[in-house]
């Protein structure tokens, strides 16, 4: 790849070519407080990785940690890469001996990773007080181990820990320590701002300073750097693309920016500028429309919730609220998207609240397949209801189905009801010997005959949703098919603090897809109640009328 002219903004190449992407989820984002990792877990987001296209997969450091020794023995026999390598992370050989006879480095080694990325010491200061040893053998350090790698066939990357730190202290020294590496063999050697204190401005300065020197001592083409960021100041993903425009042709970072304290630079964000602003084609074709699965993929492994706000692939990346962004959106959803979603394999959405427009209406509708385009009044009859509903505690952005029931009955006159309540009744049945159990009945009206049915639940919610499936049974057997999959109740705090309403969101499935309907009351049961009925109204007319 040419690499882009800092000091006259060139435009940067339009291939990677030899840029590499290394992501280090395996390692430092293991460091994370409160993710763990099993073995299992870790094989399975590798080869996520390596199906999304990224050059090098760090996968823990062998030898130190005991599982990551086991996982470097597993995917030894059972991981078969398309297209990325395996590393192993350890740091340079300890001071005093030689990396030959030093037993971590021989861990390493027995590893069978094919590349190896070693933490070094760039900054003086953590030379004398963390190492206690002199900047002399420190670069020997760093030689001997490179060397003794590249005689075992291995890659090898230097990971040079509080580079920007250590540059900005002593640059003399800390530009040695590069070029000692980078002399020894190394494949490249990364610039880590280990302490994540850095902004744009500073990655700027120091990677321009550190290429002029190095380039007056080696070949151009032999100063290869990398950039590793920490997210201490929430300048990650921006010090990483600052580095890549002054120069380095090796970026790292992690899924989702998962890390130490507040994260490392989020791989998916930056491999998604890359492409999409800087012109760099960094993954293989069809990497980047996998980005938006990938990343929820790994985070389920990693038993964290994805994030709905997170760049280019959160549920929320290209979710529109406001009415005047829907309205132009109408005209071109250019004007209000800064990419095509779908580019890192992402939706737009239209949400409909209460600020919604016409224009938010008539998108939403399109979506769940209702064309309400030239029907100015049902357009104004809509907007104003859900404004209305939505100044009373209704919430209709995380309940498309109830938008949906809404929009029906403004329309079509509304879905064909299954049952008319007519009354329902719920006890809650406390011994202090045995476990409270709920018990309703219900009344309907189910085509024009009376059904009573009564069940028992180990809630209120439980026992009503019993009762009415009880009553319904007979005539739609579909029924059995709906599942409650989710249920969340919020208590929206009203004017004088006593009038306070309770939202109920109830997610249903029926094991292809999934809608949400919304229920609002003074009284939690009540408000259960509309979410539930309207949740299975819904689910038994979905066949009909196909997306949520
Ligand atoms: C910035 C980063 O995130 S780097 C990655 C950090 N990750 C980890 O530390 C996780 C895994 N670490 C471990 O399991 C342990 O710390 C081990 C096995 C590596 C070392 O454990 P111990 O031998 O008990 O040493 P301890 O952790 O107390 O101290 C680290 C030692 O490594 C030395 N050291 C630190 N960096 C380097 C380096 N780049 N090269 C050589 N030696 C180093 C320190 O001087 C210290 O030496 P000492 O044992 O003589 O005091
Ligand atoms: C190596 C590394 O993870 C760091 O310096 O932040």
């Amino acid at each position: 790849m040419t690499q882009p002219d800092p000091q006259t903004g060139s435009e940067p190449a339009k291939s990677g070519g030899d840029f590499h992407v290394f992501d280090t989820t395996l390692r430092d984002g293991a460091q994370m407080e409160g993710l763990r990792y099993s073995v299992a877990d870790k094989l399975a987001v590798a080869e996520l990785l390596d199906e999304l296209g990224v050059d090098y997969i760090e996968g823990g450091w062998p030898g130190a940690i005991p599982s990551d020794t086991e996982f470097f023995a597993r995917a030894a026999e059972e991981l078969n890469f398309k297209h990325a390598k395996l590393v192993a992370f350890g740091m340079t050989r300890r001071a005093g001996s030689s990396a030959a006879e030093d037993p971590g480095f021989q861990a390493l080694l027995d590893s069978r990773a094919p590349v190896l990325c070693l933490v070094a010491k760039s900054d003086m200061r953590h030379v004398e007080q963390a190492l206690k040893t002199t900047p002399e053998e420190n670069l020997a350090m760093i030689a001997d181990s490179v060397r003794t790698g590249r005689e075992h066939d291995r890659q090898v990357f230097i990971d040079c820990e509080h580079f920007f730190d250590g540059f900005r202290h002593d640059p003399e020294y800390a530009s040695l320590v590069v070029r000692t590496a980078l002399e020894a063999g190394a494949e490249a050697v990364v610039l880590c701002d280990t302490n994540g204190g850095s902004i744009p401005s500073d990655i700027t300065t120091v990677v321009t300073d550190l290429r002029t020197r190095l380039e007056a001592v080696l070949p151009s083409e032999r100063v290869r750097l990398g950039m590793h960021a920490q997210n201490d100041t929430g300048c990650a993903v921006a010090n990483t693309l600052a580095a890549v425009q002054a120069g380095v042709m090796h970026v790292q970072g992690t899924a989702n920016g998962y890390g130490e304290r507040p994260g490392n630079a989020n791989l998916f964000s930056v491999i998604a500028n890359l492409e999409t602003k800087l012109g760099l084609k960094v993954l293989p074709e069809g990497g980047l429309e996998q980005l938006t699965r990938i990343s929820h993929a790994i985070a389920e492994i990693a038993n964290m919730i994805p994030d709905e706000h997170a760049p280019y692939t959160g549920h929320a990346a290209f979710a529109h609220k406001a009415g005047i962004h829907a309205s132009a959106i109408k005209a071109d959803p250019a004007l209000y998207n800064h990419v095509d979603p779908a580019v890192v394999g992402n939706d737009m959405r239209i949400l409909v609240t209460e600020m919604a427009g016409r224009a938010s209406v008539e998108l939403k509708g399109r979506e769940l397949g209702i064309d309400l385009s030239g029907d100015k009044a049902a357009l104004d009859r809509i907007t104003k209801r859900v404004k209305e509903l939505e100044s009373k505690g209704w919430s209709f952005e995380a309940a498309d189905a109830s938008f949906e029931l809404l929009v029906r009955d403004e329309v079509e006159g509304g879905l064909p009801r299954p049952f008319k309540l007519d009354t329902y009744r719920v006890i809650v049945d406390h011994d202090p010997t045995a476990v409270t159990v709920a018990e309703a009945t219900v009344r309907l009206d189910v085509d024009g005959e009376r059904v009573i049915a009564t069940a028992q639940g180990n809630g209120p919610v439980n026992a009503l949703d019993a009762a009415l499936r009880s009553a319904l049974a007979a005539r739609h057997p579909r029924l059995a098919e709906l599942t409650l999959s989710d249920f969340k109740v919020r208590i929206l705090a009203g004017s004088k603090g006593t009038d306070a309403v309770t939202r109920v969101l109830v997610s249903m499935s029926d094991g292809e897809s999934e809608w949400t309907t919304v229920g609002v009351a003074p009284n939690l049961i009540e408000a259960s109640w509309n979410a539930l009925a309207d949740g299975l109204a819904y689910g038994l007319n979905r066949r009909g009328h196909s997306k949520t």
